[in-house]
């Protein structure tokens, strides 16, 4: 294969981190929480981050999703560099370009569900696109419940109106911060499935950071954390094989 066809970057990756460093403090309390990474986020694909705590997944999730500036190298969503956008210009990146879905649900609670879907796009003065919002809708299964308010709704529910808010403005790329660890196992395993569907039949792209094994089985790919680096990367996992790859890194923490 040519040089330029295995080291260009792909050109499909939704966002991207070469050399991604960021250090919190300074002096005695200078952490180095992200160490020179070098990451892709394919477009159209489900990659879960995992890691011990304190490995820098969140802080990952943050400097590629703009909420967090980073100290050196690149971060890009798509082909636009964050680091050259101003604190505005960040905001319209975000509204624009990002979904979010966190632990905690964030609905507004007196609002219906499909108010709170629709609600970042009536704030950017956008009109919902009402065939993609029906699509997401009926994906996630809302659609008998969409005059609810989220105390009307079951938790699993709710976090799937949050799924469906991130997906309405049909975003570049939707960054999830263990979407299911509220939720039961039945309800987390529901909204795993409805991200993985989003993925497969919206042809979206998620990056999800979870502890959990199962919730790691869901994406096409897991990158592993440890100490702000890629320690490693697995395709297509199991369940059991993203345990065996954990349990190896916490014994070859605990030997070194
Ligand atoms: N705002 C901050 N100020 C100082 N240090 C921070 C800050 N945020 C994170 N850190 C440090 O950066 C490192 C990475 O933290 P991060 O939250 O990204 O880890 P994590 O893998 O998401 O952990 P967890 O699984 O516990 O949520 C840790 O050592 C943490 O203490």
């Amino acid at each position: 294969m040519p040089y330029a066809a295995v080291h260009a970057p792909a050109a499909t990756a939704a966002a991207r981190a070469a050399g991604l460093t960021k250090v919190y403090g300074s002096g005695e309390t200078r952490v180095v929480a992200l160490d020179a990474v070098d990451v892709e986020f394919g477009r159209g694909r489900f990659t879960a981050i995992m890691g011990p705590s304190g490995s820098g997944k969140s802080t990952l999730m943050h400097c590629m999703a703009g909420l967090d500036a980073i100290t050196s190298g690149s971060a890009k969503i798509g082909e636009v560099e964050l680091t050259s956008l101003g604190d505005r210009e960040l905001t319209r990146l975000r509204r624009d370009k990002v979904g979010f879905v966190f632990q905690a649900f964030n609905l507004l609670p007196t609002l219906t569900a499909y108010e709170n879907i629709t609600l970042p796009m009536a704030i950017a003065g956008r009109t919902p696109e009402k065939a993609w919002v029906d699509r997401v809708v009926t994906t996630v299964g809302l659609a008998d419940r969409l005059g609810h308010r989220p105390a009307q709704l079951s938790g699993g529910q709710q976090q799937r109106v949050a799924v469906a808010r991130a997906l309405a403005s049909r975003p570049e790329i939707i960054f999830a911060d263990e979407p299911t660890g509220n939720l039961d196992s039945r309800a987390g395993g529901e909204i795993l499935g409805f991200l993985r569907e989003s993925v497969r039949s919206l042809e979206q792209t998620v990056v999800m950071v979870t502890h959990d094994p199962v919730a790691a089985s869901y994406a096409d790919r897991v990158v592993f954390l440890g100490d702000g680096r890629i320690v490693d990367e697995l395709h297509e996992p199991s369940a059991d094989a993203v345990l065996d790859r954990m349990r190896q890194f916490e014994g070859r923490v605990r030997t070194s």
